[in-house]
């Protein structure tokens, strides 16, 4: 790597920094200038969380982080939404974003931190382990055979005019999903905005909330898309669902049923499906899913007593863990973790380990969805007791695959 750029400094953002930040991401993400998106990306910013580097009087790195709460197995725990991170096309490839990071770790006051990477190889060596991939679905949906469901009352509307309904279903679920982030303040009027910039050639964001026995149980954003279909020209558009919240299995096949069979749509296009999607599992043929998986939610611990505390374990466990953290020692060294369904402690040890491993293998592990043994499979996690690998995997998975409804 050259040298660090010697005059640049790296410091805590301030208001001041905003007119600056917003060109700066524009510049590095390649968006064309748009005043309602650039206005939208300016109300997201919380700039006294973020780190800049400057060079003189120019802004030429911005590390972003937003305030929100993540759903972890059995719990909720703030986490840094890590975010808008760009560094000047002049300045790259010197250190600049390795320094914000460092700067970003040391300071971030939450135990957790997660990020979507627009290239997965930047964050693995800042201690970011991919805690959550995701599929890409495209179905052919004159291919695909749903089975019957239980049919609810389907009420469509635009997202506005349901939001009260949204906003309660999503309220009532997301606890219980490990990878769902919270939507304080303005992020309900971020995920429901369908500005021009966003919507682009596409159909307005369209709604449709379910109810069943006991009011709203399940609702569905989605937009159509023009396609081609040489076959059928007339019959090529893909649907494409941006967030399906469902409190039940039978409410989401319900919905699914719905959205696989609205007309003139050659396909249906979810492009946040769990690993453990259940269209998987219900659909006649699942060839014809079309599904493609992804890197989605990275997460890095900050703070490994407080992460490992918050989150529950289906099983009981009792084990000690070496870890390794080049960029944060304090979390280095042994920690005895001791825990099960209703709680758990984490505390510095001098006992020998049984496992031993990376923080970032670590952050890989937490939401339960990439078990320890599959590490370990890769010669990530040293089994140092043996027959200690296998209760720990057990108690470190969860019965729900994580999932995400947003990039962030
Ligand atoms: C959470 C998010 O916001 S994801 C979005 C990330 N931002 C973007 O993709 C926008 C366009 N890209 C950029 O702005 C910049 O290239 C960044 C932010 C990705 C990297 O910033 P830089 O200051 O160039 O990174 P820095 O010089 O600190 O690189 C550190 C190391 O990571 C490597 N690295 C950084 N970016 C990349 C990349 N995109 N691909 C491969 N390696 C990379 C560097 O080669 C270097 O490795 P080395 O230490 O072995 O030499």
């Amino acid at each position: 790597m050259p040298p660090i750029l010697p005059d640049i400094a790296v410091r805590p953002g301030t208001e001041a920094d905003l007119d600056a930040i917003v060109p700066l991401l524009f510049a590095a993400f390649h968006d064309a200038p748009d005043a309602e998106r650039e206005a939208a990306e300016r109300s997201k910013t919380e700039p006294a969380r973020s780190v800049v580097a400057v060079d003189g009087g120019t802004l030429a790195g911005h590390l972003g982080s937003f305030a929100r709460d993540l759903t972890v197995p059995g719990g909720i725990v703030p986490a840094a939404h890590v975010t808008q991170v760009a560094v000047a096309p002049t300045h790259r490839r010197r250190g600049v974003l390795t320094r914000m990071m460092h700067r970003h770790l040391a300071d971030a006051p939450e135990p957790i931190a997660v990020l979507w990477a627009s290239e997965g190889r930047i964050y693995p060596r800042y201690g970011y382990g991919l805690a959550a991939p995701h599929l890409t679905v495209r179905a052919a949906t004159r291919e695909v055979r749903l089975p019957d469901g239980v049919p609810g009352r389907l009420r469509a509307g635009t997202p506005l005019s349901l939001r009260t309904e949204i906003t309660e279903v999503f309220e009532a679920v997301r606890p219980g999903r490990p990878g769902w982030s919270s939507r304080p303040g303005a992020w309900w009027d971020h995920r429901l905005d369908d500005a021009a910039w966003i919507r682009g050639r596409d159909t307005a964001l369209r709604a449709v909330v379910r109810e069943g026995e006991h009011g709203v149980d399940g609702y569905a954003l989605w937009r159509v898309t023009d396609g081609e279909n040489p076959d059928n020209p007339r019959i090529s558009a893909t649907l494409v669902v941006k967030e399906l919240v469902a409190a039940t299995a039978a409410v989401r096949l319900d919905l699914w049923r719905f959205l696989f069979g609205v007309d003139l749509i050659a396909h249906v296009a979810y492009h946040r499906a769990p690993v453990d999607e259940p269209l998987l599992y219900l659909a006649d043929d699942p060839g014809w899913l079309g599904t493609r998986w992804e890197h989605g939610l990275w997460l890095r611990v900050l703070d490994v007593p407080a992460a490992l505390s918050a989150r529950r374990y289906p099983l009981p466990v009792d084990v000690v863990l070496e870890l390794t953290d080049a960029l944060l020692p304090r979390n280095g060294g042994r920690w005895r973790l001791r825990g099960g369904p209703d709680g758990a402690t984490c505390e510095r040890t001098e006992a020998p380990a049984a496992l031993a491993l990376d923080v970032r293998d670590l952050g890989a592990a937490y939401l339960g969805g990439t078990p320890l043994a599959a590490l370990a499979g890769a010669g990530l996690i040293e089994e140092r007791v043996p027959g200690t690998l296998a209760p720990a995997n057990a108690a470190f998975g969860w019965h729900r695959a994580p999932s995400m409804l947003e990039t962030f």
